[in-house]
């Protein structure tokens, strides 16, 4: 559970195809972030390449022994923050992955997490995407300790629409769910929010959502509204498209006040149907 209020930031990034000026971008970023007195700073998904198929094996790395592991080791001891690398275009072997990797403020690495679920949608004559194309998906659940903290639990974007990666990571004690992401225009409006409440409100721990900023010029437009949410489904902060940082404190209070007001927890029927944290 988390144990002091924690100050968070979420770094709505611009995205660009040239890979040395998004980390040069993003160092700055964060950095601006950790002077605000941020102590957690998320990153999107996808922010060291443009968000598309064709891109991920040129811009892919080895990770955590690439270059952009590399600079977020340094980038989190340099600042001192938890930093959730956002997401990263992986490669290991023959195989591309989409993976986040996360560092302590010592630069230690806290985790690392490939994209379970893979974003193959087809809605006709609005968006088609098929990440399966290319990557292959992770079949690992990532919990991270920030110490001193708590536990959080990390998905990355379509990992938000499959309920049972959150409400494991909450009954293993993760005070909060991450999600990296990356919706888009046709998705985003309707499901973005409504997917990060539902998980907090599910699961009474609070909602991290960390989206590029929009760009209208490249091929994928990112839906933006990066947001935080309460354990009682209420919004903290939303972004809305363009490049920007919005804060928000999580209060050790709130998970405690809900729980005890509503107490979903121990009013569970596992009599009645199979308790999915168990699986
Ligand atoms: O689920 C959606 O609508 C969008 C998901 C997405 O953009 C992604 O997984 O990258």
């Amino acid at each position: 559970m988390l144990r002091q209020p924690l100050k968070v930031a979420l770094v709505q990034l611009k995205v660009g195809a040239d890979k040395a000026a998004n980390l040069a971008h993003a160092k700055a970023k964060v950095s601006e972030a950790a002077s605000h007195g941020a102590k957690l700073v998320v990153l999107p998904e996808c922010w060291n390449s443009p968000y598309a198929v064709t891109a991920f094996p040129e811009y892919a790395e080895e990770v955590p022994t690439g270059e952009t592991s590399e600079f977020l080791a340094d980038l989190a001891k340099s600042t001192g923050v938890f930093l959730i690398g956002g997401s990263i275009p992986e490669k290991d072997g023959d195989k591309y992955y989409n993976t986040s990797v996360s560092y302590s403020p010592s630069g230690q690495l806290l985790g690392k997490h490939r994209k379970i679920h893979l974003f193959d949608i087809d809605v006709p004559g609005k968006i088609r995407f098929k990440e399966s194309d290319i990557l292959s998906p992770g079949n690992t659940e990532t919990l991270i300790d920030l110490e001193g903290y708590g536990k959080v639990g990390l998905g990355i974007c379509y990992d938000i629409r499959f309920p049972e990666l959150a409400a494991r990571a909450a009954r293993r004690g993760a005070f909060a769910m991450i999600y990296p992401g990356a919706f888009n225009t046709t998705t985003g409006p309707l499901h973005w929010q409504l997917l990060a409440r539902s998980r907090a409100v599910d699961n009474q721990v609070f909602v991290l959502v960390d989206s590029p900023a929009r760009d209208m010029s490249s091929s994928y437009h990112a839906y933006g509204h990066s947001q935080a949410v309460d354990p009682w489904g209420a919004v903290l902060t939303e972004a809305a498209e363009d490049e920007c940082i919005v804060y928000a404190t999580l209060d050790p209070a709130a998970i405690a006040d809900v729980r005890q007001s509503i107490p979903v927890s121990s009013q569970r029927r596992f009599d009645v149907y199979p308790d999915v944290s168990k699986k």
